[in-house]
């Protein structure tokens, strides 16, 4: 495997440091913001925005619904907590090394956040999850884990690192306790939040149906491009990880496969027939969706973000 070049923690975060003010400088919690999800930036206070390009070691979002800056500031009642968030990521899809991928959650955990909030856009896989509900994830499927394409491959970027990473709680049962909190005290239906398991997939293409029926068999209850990287960095720094899905589209057409042969022979017989049609999914929908019912997460994010103990 391929060394990657050391990246510049160091000047990263002289750089971000200069550019904040003191009471910024030792963000709590990090959030990540997911497709279409970066709104969340209107839930912080005394807002500084540092844009990717000043700091060394950072790439540039290239998916609309993106946006290459970190937003620092304070957020919840009171004084407020001190937050960053990333209002946008980086995708392997896009060509990005996988440290590249990971490099904020890093830069994150260096700055002094001890908790971090990871959002996404993902399809549903699970039939009973409706396109708008949110889905507090307990637990990940990850093909490219499993065959080759794990984000930890390679030297370990600290030697106060762990080379092998316990997954079995990777997603803090404290923090998921206070979501389904913060939605009775939001009022929301409680069809509105569910729980489940994110498969990852490297994408850029979205699944064939029998991938998602695939996918579906294995356990997975949404799907999506993003997210595990930055839970096993995170993990790796010895984070609290939270991680939201909002589920933009389904996936799998619960009655199966639109039969060409049955609808020719239906049609030849002279009968009408009704096959299900896939569902073909696009990006500009998912982004829809995520203007749509963003704001149900942003305000999710905003009260456990407020209520989180000092000690988790
Ligand atoms: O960054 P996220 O995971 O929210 O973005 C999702 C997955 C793909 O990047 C894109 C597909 O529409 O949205
Ligand atoms: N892989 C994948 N990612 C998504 N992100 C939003 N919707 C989808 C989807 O259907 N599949």
């Amino acid at each position: 495997m391929s060394q990657h070049p050391e990246l510049p923690f160091a000047a990263a975060i002289e750089v971000i440091k200069s550019l904040l003010p003191e009471t910024l400088q030792k963000p709590r919690v990090g959030i990540v913001c997911g497709s279409g999800l970066g709104g969340i930036v209107d839930c912080i206070r005394d807002v500084v925005l540092v844009p990717y390009k000043m700091i060394p070691g950072f790439a540039e979002s290239t998916v609309p619904g993106h946006k290459s800056s970190l937003a620092f500031g304070l957020m919840g009642p009171g004084d407020g907590v001190p937050v960053v968030a990333m209002l946008g990521r980086f995708h392997p899809y896009e060509g990005h090394h996988m440290r590249t991928v990971v490099y904020p959650v890093r830069i994150m955990a260096k700055l002094g956040v001890t908790e971090v909030i990871i959002t996404n856009a993902a399809g549903g896989l699970n039939p009973k999850l409706s396109v708008g509900t949110i889905v507090v994830i307990h637990d990940h499927l990850a093909l490219p884990n499993m065959t080759g394409m794990n984000p930890l491959l390679g030297p370990l970027t600290s030697p106060r690192h762990q080379r092998f990473i316990p997954l079995s709680d990777a997603y803090s049962p404290s923090l998921r306790r206070l979501v389904f909190l913060a939605a009775h005290h939001l009022s929301l239906d409680p069809s509105a939040l569910a729980e489940g398991t994110y498969a990852w997939v490297s994408g850029p293409t979205y699944e064939t149906p029998a991938e998602g029926r695939f996918l579906r068999l294995a356990g997975a209850d949404v799907v999506g491009m993003s997210t595990v990287p930055e839970v096993l960095a995170a993990r790796e720094e010895g984070l609290n990880v939270m991680a939201l899905s909002l589920v933009t589209n389904a996936v799998v057409i619960p009655d199966g496969y639109r039969s060409i042969r049955e609808e020719v022979l239906a049609e030849l017989a002279g009968k009408r027939v009704e096959l299900p049609v896939a569902d073909v999914v696009s990006h500009e929908e998912v982004l829809e969706i995520g203007k749509a019912k963003g704001e149900v997460m942003m305000k999710l994010v905003e009260w456990v973000v407020g209520s989180i103990p000092c000690n988790i």
